[in-house]
């Protein structure tokens, strides 16, 4: 009999510490049995097995008994994945798995401001296995010393985790390696496979591929990768946005992944899945009696996603061009927020289970009508004498472009829970603040008694509840209450969970959880590409018209609160703009 013991995944440490202790990343520590405690999400597991077999070439497990079994279903069923049965190794020496992170782009922006950063958290936290090294790949000519070099200038440690803080970055930096190379030449990569196996010094490999690149190259990337430097054991591709410009083009780009990849293999990241906010929205929906009842259009009036950046297109105007907000911010990162919103009770916390309900509740939206929809485009502003440029005066974009840098539109889901309710959406750049957040307004009290001390706007009475993803994060509720003294006025508070006064902990790089994610083979947080092709399904036919029709956007000046035309958007489903307010 063998038995498997998985840890609560209430932080890093505790977590791995079963594969730290055990020094094999991905194996359990009692017999390398392939299974992550992070995929149970926080449930403490303990599991006997009675027999392992093979079954239709994947790994059966008989379990005898489990302490807690709802997060368990598949291996109490006894299938494993095909991919787990890749890394199931009875004979393996704990020691001799490793992990080896390749980022293809690594002289870019995303690699220097997001990537090596967040990997250097996880290295710090103890959350890397044992035996990993880190290879950075790209064209641009560098020694491994003048990567170590670029990266070290943007590696930070958390304010409230310093300690030895130097000496973590130098053991971090040590283990970067960088190899330059074409993306489309096999033989470039087969000699950065022959560089992994090194470094892998005869350990059973796992590989990880970040493509960091732009979009018109990963097809190449990831046929040289695939073909010539995939590993023994798993190998996996987290994929950047942008997956596509419409349905047609996403689905091509997905087909064209599939011919190297298996859709198991194809990490789609979307970094907004991965900010704390975001992920604590189930946790806030699922496991407060309070919530999940008011959430329907009973008692919900409108559901707002609102996205803002107090700053333009700079020196990304050449891309965003070809994309504009819609596709930047829209039918990505405010789509998904909206999906695990609305989605109904998933069966598990299990990453199919959860995408399952995101797909049903994105089939069960009507596409974008052009008429639900107002652009704009930020124009010169000049302010305390300092002057901000338009959008077109960027040199990377054309004088002439259409494209919108600003959004907003209203979004319905035909379902039992949601008919009638308005989901709106506002997203853009150069406007007055940088803000992400999701407001659910409340319908109003029937029959309040306390209607004459609110005035004519009961409206403002109306409770409103707001999770704000970024910055300070923070879950409020605005409520009424009585202002304290004999008279009976009325006042409007809020109930505040404002992360900062309650945790002294920083809160983590949204990167970070999904590296660590792709590591471990957490699925959770990607996106599959059914749900890919749901999510186009909505923006495509109004991306087409917009663009058939050549809709001119409403020009507003850089650093205001957008064009106009999004308050006449609300308006017409009697709807405020919560952030206005
Ligand atoms: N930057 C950001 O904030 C975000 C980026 N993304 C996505 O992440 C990916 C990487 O972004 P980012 O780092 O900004 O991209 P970059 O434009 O900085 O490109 C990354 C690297 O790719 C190589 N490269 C650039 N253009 C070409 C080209 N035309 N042909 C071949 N190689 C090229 C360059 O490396 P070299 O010349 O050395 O080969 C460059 O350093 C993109 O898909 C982007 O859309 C997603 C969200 C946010
Ligand atoms: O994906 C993108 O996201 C960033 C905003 O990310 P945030 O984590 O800083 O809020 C946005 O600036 C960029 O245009 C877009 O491609």
């Amino acid at each position: 009999m063998v038995t498997l013991y998985s840890s609560p995944s209430t932080n890093c440490s505790g977590a791995f510490s079963s594969y730290s202790n055990s020094s094999i990343g991905f194996y359990n520590y009692h017999n390398n049995f392939p299974i992550s405690s992070r995929k149970f999400g926080s449930h403490k597991i303990s599991l006997q097995i009675n027999a392992i077999r093979m079954q239709d070439g994947a790994v059966v497990a008989q379990p005898s008994k489990t302490q807690d079994e709802t997060p368990l279903k598949k291996l109490k069923d006894g299938i494993l994945s095909k991919e787990q049965k890749h890394t199931f190794d009875f004979d393996s020496n704990k020691d001799k798995s490793t992990v080896s992170i390749t980022v293809v782009g690594a002289s870019g922006d995303l690699a220097k401001k997001k990537i090596f950063p967040a990997l250097f958290a996880l290295y710090y936290e103890g959350c890397l296995p044992e035996h990993f090294t880190i290879f950075g790949y790209a064209r641009s000519k560098m020694t491994d010393d003048e990567l170590r070099n670029m990266v070290s200038k943007t590696l930070t440690c958390r304010i409230d985790k310093r300690e030895n803080c130097g000496e973590k970055m130098e053991q971090f930096l040590e283990r970067c390696f960088y190899h330059s190379g074409q993306y489309d030449s096999q033989e470039n990569f087969a000699e950065l496979d022959k560089k992994l196996k090194e470094h892998e010094a005869g350990r059973f490999s796992n590989r990880l591929f970040y493509l960091s690149i732009p979009p018109n190259i990963f097809i190449n990337a990831v046929r040289c990768a695939s073909l010539a430097s995939s590993a023994h054991g798993w190998t996996r591709v987290i994929v950047e946005k942008p997956f596509g410009r419409d349905s047609e083009s996403s689905a091509a780009l997905t087909g064209a992944l599939k011919q190297y990849l298996k859709e198991d293999q194809i990490f789609r990241i979307d970094h907004y899945l991965g900010k704390e906010l975001v992920e604590n929205l189930s946790v806030l929906r699922f496991s407060n009696l309070i919530f999940e009842p008011l959430w329907s259009r009973q008692y919900i009036r409108n559901v707002q996603f609102i996205f803002s950046e107090d700053f333009g297109t700079e020196g990304r105007g050449g891309y965003f061009d070809h994309y504009g907000i819609i596709r930047d911010i829209m039918q990505n990162h405010l789509l998904q927020i909206l999906a695990l919103f609305a989605m109904e009770t998933p069966v598990s916390l299990d990453a199919e289970d959860i995408r399952n309900e995101k797909v049903k509740v994105l089939r069960s939206m009507r596409p974008l009508q052009l008429d639900d929809v107002i652009v704009g485009q930020y124009k010169s502003h000049t302010k305390g004498g300092v002057n901000y440029p338009g959008y077109t005066d960027d040199k990377t974009v054309p004088k002439d472009s259409l494209t919108p840098t600003f959004a907003a539109a209203a979004l319905f889901i035909d379902n039992a829970r949601w008919d009638g309710v308005p989901f709106l959406m506002k997203a853009g750049k150069a406007l007055h603040t940088r803000s992400a957040e999701i407001r659910v307004q409340f319908r109003h009290v029937p029959g309040n008694l306390y209607n004459k001390n609110f005035g004519s706007d009961l409206d403002q009475a109306t409770n409103e509840l707001v999770i704000r993803v970024q910055p300070d994060e923070a879950i409020y509720l605005k409520i009424n209450n009585k202002v304290p003294g004999l008279g009976m006025r009325l006042d409007r508070s809020n109930l505040n969970l404002l992360y900062s006064a309650r945790y002294s902990k920083e809160i983590p790089d949204a990167y970070e959880r999904l590296l660590l994610d792709a590591i471990e083979g957490e699925r959770r947080l990607f996106i599959r590409s059914d749900e890919l092709d749901a999510a186009w399904s909505l923006f495509t036919p109004v991306l087409k018209d917009l663009e058939h029709k050549k809709i001119v956007p409403e020009s507003y000046p850089y650093g205001s609160r957008g064009p106009i035309g999004a308050h006449y958007l609300a308006a017409r489903y009697k709807v405020r703009w919560g952030d206005l307010a």
